[in-house]
């Protein structure tokens, strides 16, 4: 199976650390290289420009790719989403000068709208029954309503930043998007697939999850089990050489801190806390 994987930008490196931690380490793979084997001999990992991951799931060349909500919108290709991967986070925004007369979508009839992402704006001011020309640039969009090339953007924002050094306010969101496993429909029920979304979930299972170890006398085991919030049952296993038991559990990331002071308070000693690579429910 080939997976394809943002080649550069800012996806390329958190892409590569979900795959290693979802078991697929990369091997072999070189600065420049535009494929690379994994740790799973049936895995295959296509380096791809992000904007192109879409076309590669679409035409067959990859069974699944990696890459932005608004790369996929953007690429016209219907494919189906597998697992929302929570990162490469952004907005698309439509904005204009904060000291200029548009402050309502409205107001760009016959007006001009730059951006990277002519289809999805286009369709945008379709919805609306909105005449626009779309202008598409392939970078620095923010520029273009500062030299009477464009009245408005449409352009991705995360911090705001480059917006506010830009004078630029938004005036409406246009697509939410964060990282996704694509799959063309055909092929998302495969096993391998299917595996592939079950390794990624047990992932994002574990980033909120740590791992509580701690030692417990027996006569405290009650007291202790009252204060685990646990996602089921704590494990209880006798610790050799003594009469303490050592008890092992998995809590909320949130919970932690509340939870250890109770712990503590019902008897616990020796308590350790980890992260969690995956978990799979
Ligand atoms: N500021 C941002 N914050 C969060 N995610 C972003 C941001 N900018 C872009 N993204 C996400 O990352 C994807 C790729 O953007 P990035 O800038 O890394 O690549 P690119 O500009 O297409 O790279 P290149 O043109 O160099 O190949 C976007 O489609 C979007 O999903
Ligand atoms: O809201 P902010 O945090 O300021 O992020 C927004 C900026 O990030 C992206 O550019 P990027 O840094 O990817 O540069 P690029 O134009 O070279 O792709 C995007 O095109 C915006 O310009
Ligand atoms: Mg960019």
């Amino acid at each position: 199976m080939r997976i394809a994987v943002p080649n550069k930008g800012r996806l390329h490196e958190p892409t590569v650390k979900l795959l290693e931690r979802a078991g697929l380490r990369i091997e072999n793979g070189a600065d420049r290289k535009l494929y690379a084997e994994t740790v799973d001999p049936d895995v295959t990992v296509l380096f791809a420009r992000a904007a192109d991951i879409p076309e590669y799931v679409a035409d067959g060349a990859a069974a699944v790719g990696i890459t932005g909500l608004d790369q996929e919108r953007e690429s016209g290709t219907d494919l189906d989403e597998l697992v929302d991967l929570e990162f490469g986070q952004c907005r698309l925004v439509l904005a204009a000068p904060e000291d200029g007369e548009i402050s309502e979508p409205e107001q760009l009839e016959d007006k001009t709208v730059a951006t990277e992402f002519p289809r999805i704006t286009r369709e945008y001011f379709e919805e609306q029954g909105i005449d626009t020309d779309i202008i598409e640039v392939t970078g620095a969009t923010e520029l273009t309503p500062h030299v009477e090339m464009a009245d408005a953007i449409v352009d991705i924002t995360s911090t705001g930043t480059t917006l506010a050094v830009n004078r630029l306010a938004i005036i409406d969101e246009v697509l939410q998007s964060s990282v996704r496993l694509f799959a063309r429909p055909e092929t998302a029920d495969d096993d391998k697939v299917q595996q592939l979304t079950t390794a990624f979930e047990s992932v994002l299972a574990a980033d909120d999850k740590r791992y509580l170890m701690m030692n417990v006398a027996s006569e405290d085991l009650e007291a202790v089990k009252d204060v685990i919030p646990g996602l089921g049952g704590p494990t209880v296993m006798d610790v050799a050489g003594s009469d303490d038991l050592a008890v092992h559990v998995v809590v909320d990331e949130r919970e932690v801190f509340e939870v250890i002071n109770d712990l503590k308070a019902a008897g616990a000693t020796g308590i350790l806390v980890t992260e969690i690579e995956r978990l799979v429910e």
